[in-house]
């Protein structure tokens, strides 16, 4: 749609109301024994499981992509009752593209590229889209680009909106997932106001963070972002999808996320079109979770190592 300034500049954001509803998201929502496999099995779906490193090689993509179409030792998901069960997406730089969409071949998994100069989002405009285009090209399904903060931080809605527009039509056929870097725009109103222009401009799913910020996804900011999502929703007709990204490690957090999506947007936000954890090592957790589930006894991380 067309950028709407007044739905933009109306968007407001009460910090204080926000971060209690955050903090009372675990106490009202708690789920135990088979519910909490079952949730945490779901969380599986969701995961783009993710490698993000400078020391990025074949060899662990290759090891990421297997872990990505057998995320669970094969004795348990037949304990569990979920045979076939894969994640949601692999998550990958550039480079690393080609390797993965060979791997995950007739998995029908989808490869997703973080894109646009990830993490900082600075490097020339051309370059930029430039990218896209390049692992649209390599087979990426999913393309995560990254917002000009300055654009939010100036207050300069117009171009952010011509900015996220042109990626968004750089992806094509593809999803795109719009990282606003949420622990670099300084306030809770400016995340709403940035999660609209960028809904308003194409983003398929909002995310919260790149995973490389001092800050990266939370509660409160989710808040903020499925509100939006929810308002975009009512006015438009149309459904955003939703990736908290960075820091999310641990079994515990992801129901937290899962409860929260439910309560605030329902059943199809708990879709992987529709909602995703960034996440590179919450899979080893939530393993750990299922064998303690099934067994009663606790295993060491490594026994779930990637790959
Ligand atoms: O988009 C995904 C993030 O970069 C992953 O962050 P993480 O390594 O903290 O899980």
């Amino acid at each position: 749609m067309a950028l709407d300034l007044d739905w933009v500049m109306a968007a407001q954001a009460n910090t204080s109301a926000i971060e209690r509803r955050a903090a009372t998201i675990g106490g009202r929502r708690s789920v135990k024994k088979e519910w909490q496999a079952a949730w945490l099995l779901k969380a599986i779906t969701l995961i783009d499981l993710t490698t993000l490193s400078g020391d990025d090689s074949e060899g662990r993509v290759k090891r990421l992509c297997a872990k990505a179409r057998q995320p669970v030792r094969a004795d348990m998901l037949e304990a569990l009752g979920m045979p076939g069960l894969k994640v949601g997406a692999v998550c990958v730089y550039h480079d690393m593209v080609e390797t993965a969409v060979r791997a995950l071949e007739g998995s029908g998994i989808p490869v997703a590229a973080v894109s646009t100069g990830f993490p900082a989002g600075l490097s020339p405009w051309k370059t930029r889209i430039m990218e896209i285009g390049e692992s649209v090209a390599a087979g990426a399904r999913e393309i995560d680009i990254v917002i000009s903060r300055r654009h939010v931080l100036t207050g300069n809605w117009q171009a952010l909106y011509d900015e996220m527009a042109e990626m968004r039509a750089a992806c094509g056929e593809a999803h795109v997932k719009a990282i606003l870097a949420t622990g670099e725009l300084g306030t809770l109103r400016n995340v709403a106001k940035a999660s609209l222009v960028c809904m308003m401009a194409g983003a398929d799913f909002i995310k919260t963070s790149t995973g490389k910020e001092g800050v990266n996804a939370t509660l409160p900011v989710s808040l903020v972002m499925i509100r939006a999502i929810r308002d975009y929703e009512a006015r438009s007709g149309i459904k955003v999808g939703y990736k908290p990204a960075g820091g999310i490690s641990k079994a515990k957090d992801a129901l937290l996320y899962l409860a929260l999506m439910k309560d605030e947007l329902g059943w199809p936000w708990l879709q992987p079109d529709l909602f995703r954890f960034g996440a590179s090592s919450l899979l080893g957790d939530i393993e750990r979770q299922l064998e303690h589930h099934l067994t009663g006894r606790y295993s060491a991380a490594n026994r779930h190592a990637m790959g």
